[in-house]
């Protein structure tokens, strides 16, 4: 049974779904070392931010398959080093969208009318009503750094208490920002016009300390800032000091550049800061959504299945991926029948998409032939996770060529190889019930559906071969399943197709070659 270490606080359902497949370990405490020291026992790894899934944890994880964030962000992990092991990391992208959202509107009302220092006050003895007479959100104008998810959200709640609303996102359309009821603007004219400004992007290079002393200096005395995303995006100490100084009115932070926060001039500000720790998906609901997400997908990786939101597998929407799941299966078979023809080093791969799969997202059916391609050397090292990088890394070049007319089949892939030993094509199709059939080989029409263990020959179209070859796989004992003859012209040259029961040991396939008319042999184990 597989194994897997959750070693954050996860919903029970989550862990209920993993134990129908795996023995589930639940460690919450595990210091740094003491992760790398079990990691290599585990299949898989369930977090939230908490745990550090850094390079020497990733190359400790012998075993894993599989890096599961029961949440959004992905910055605690690192996913290059899990993307060149094949790991495959995946998210839970909507299962905390509205806590975050709600999180985010909560911390603005809490700012703007005081609530955690009043509460603090009452809670304390005191009915002090006149230190805490905050202000209204009502049209005041609400600044949503970065539209995606959580902000077009909190966008859409913020108009609806009357705020004016003004967006920077570089990747958003103007069209799909008036949708929302966001005005697009350059980043400086957000701080220089909004009254509230809220952070809804990921911590990149490009992101950090977006927010500090210079940006702040753009902004209204009266600004409040909002950070419910990622710590780090804002300079903590640029903020602290424009704070003290009256530079803005306030600020609500839920993250911070050093979780858990340690000592900061952050925890000594009054009521023009609300902090919270790092709550932002902490509502049951969001907390059952992001563990049956990710449990799911971690039980489907080890079952064997793709997953639907891996984040480092390029191009593989989950709808997509259901809808291209036979076409992979195709790519990676001819990709993996190729590469076992050309033998040896490949310097590239040509892939022809025709027919419908010509108007499809090509990358995943790329990924998958590449993986297929590779796969005869690495092995089950290679993955759709890695497939690409390491192509890359022995030097496959990649060409891309699309036909729509060709209308043979609803979609056909054409994979032509080119190695040290030499260069050789396949085409295949999938039938009605999605079957697969190659459909050709170096360009003389087959029609064979791929078998565990085949023979391929290359010979002059004569009489005689076919009998002399049957006789000699007799001879040694290896049962035929299926045999196919594909020629172009009659007495020029052919190409024969067997599907046999059993691997064909070398020396066999050395008489074969022998055989006269034959000009090449080849076995491949799919
Ligand atoms: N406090 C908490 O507990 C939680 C925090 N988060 C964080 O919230 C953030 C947003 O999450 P989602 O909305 O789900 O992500 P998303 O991917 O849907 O949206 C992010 C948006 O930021 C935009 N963006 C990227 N770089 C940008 C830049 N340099 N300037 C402006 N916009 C930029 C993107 O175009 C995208 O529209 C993430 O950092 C996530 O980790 C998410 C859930 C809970
Ligand atoms: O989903 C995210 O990006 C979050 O920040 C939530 O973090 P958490 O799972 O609560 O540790």
């Amino acid at each position: 049974m597989p194994k897997v270490l959750v070693s954050d606080p996860i919903d029970q359902v989550g862990i209920d779904i993993l134990s129908q497949v795996a023995q589930v370990d639940v460690k919450t405490d595990l210091t740094r070392e003491q992760l790398v020291e079990i990691i290599s026992e585990y299949d898989a790894l369930m977090i939230r931010s908490g745990t550090r899934v850094t390079q020497e944890v990733i190359e400790a994880g012998t075993q894993l398959k599989i890096i599961g964030r029961a949440g959004v962000g992905v910055d605690n992990v690192d996913v290059t080093a899990a993307t060149r092991k094949g790991i495959v990391v995946v998210n839970s992208p909507e299962g905390n969208t509205i806590a975050a959202a709600e999180h985010t509107i909560a911390m603005m009302m809490a700012l703007s009318r005081y609530i955690p220092d009043a509460n603090q006050s009452v809670k304390g003895n005191k009915w002090d009503r006149k230190s805490f007479t905050g202000v209204e959100v009502y049209k005041k104008t609400l600044g949503v750094v970065g539209l995606g998810k959580i902000g077009t959200h909190v966008a859409t709640v913020a108009k609806a208490m009357g705020m004016k609303l003004l967006a920077f996102d570089p990747f958003i359309s103007h069209e799909r920002a008036e949708q929302i009821g966001c005005r697009l603007v350059e980043l400086d004219v957000l701080f220089q016009q909004a009254d509230y400004i809220t952070l809804h992007i990921p911590k990149t290079a490009e992101t950090t300390h977006l927010i500090g002393a210079a940006a702040i200096a753009k902004m209204k005395p009266t600004a409040r800032i909002i950070n419910c995303a990622r710590g780090g995006i804002i300079d903590e100490a640029a903020l602290a000091e424009a704070l003290k100084a009256g530079k803005i009115a306030g600020a609500a932070i839920d993250v911070f550049e050093s979780e858990p926060l340690g000592e900061s001039d952050l925890r000594s500000l009054g009521r023009e800061i609300v902090l919270t720790p790092h709550l932002g998906a902490s509502t049951e609901e969001a907390q059952a959504n992001v563990a049956i997400d990710v449990a799911e997908q971690i039980r489907d990786v080890l079952l064997g299945l793709p997953a639907r939101s891996a984040v480092n597998i390029p191009g593989l929407r989950p709808d997509l991926l259901e809808q291209l799941k036979p076409y992979l299966q195709l790519a990676e078979t001819l990709g993996n029948l190729v590469g076992q023809l050309v033998g040896g080093r490949v310097e590239s791969l040509n892939i022809g998409l025709r027919g419908e799969l010509a108007t499809n997202q090509s990358q995943p059916i790329v990924v998958a032939a590449l993986k297929g391609l590779l796969s005869h050397a690495l092995q089950e090292r290679v993955n759709y996770v890695n497939a690409s990088i390491e192509a890359k890394e022995r030097g496959i070049r990649v060409i891309e060529t699309r036909d729509a007319s060709v209308k043979d089949y609803t979609g056909s892939l054409h994979l032509s190889a080119k190695g040290a030993l030499g260069e050789h094509s396949v085409t295949g199709a999938l039938l009605g019930d999605n079957e697969i059939r190659v459909t050709s080989i170096d360009d003389f029409p087959v029609n064979v559906p791929p078998n565990r263990h085949m023979l391929f020959t290359l010979h002059r179209d004569m009489p005689g071969i076919i009998g002399n070859i049957g006789s000699l796989l007799g001879r040694f004992n290896v049962n035929i399943a299926s045999m196919q003859v594909g020629r172009k012209i009659v007495r020029g040259d052919a190409v024969m197709v067997l599907s046999i029961d059993d691997p064909l040991p070398e020396d066999i396939l050395d008489e074969i070659k022998k055989v006269s008319g034959i000009r090449d042999a080849y076995t491949v184990t799919l």
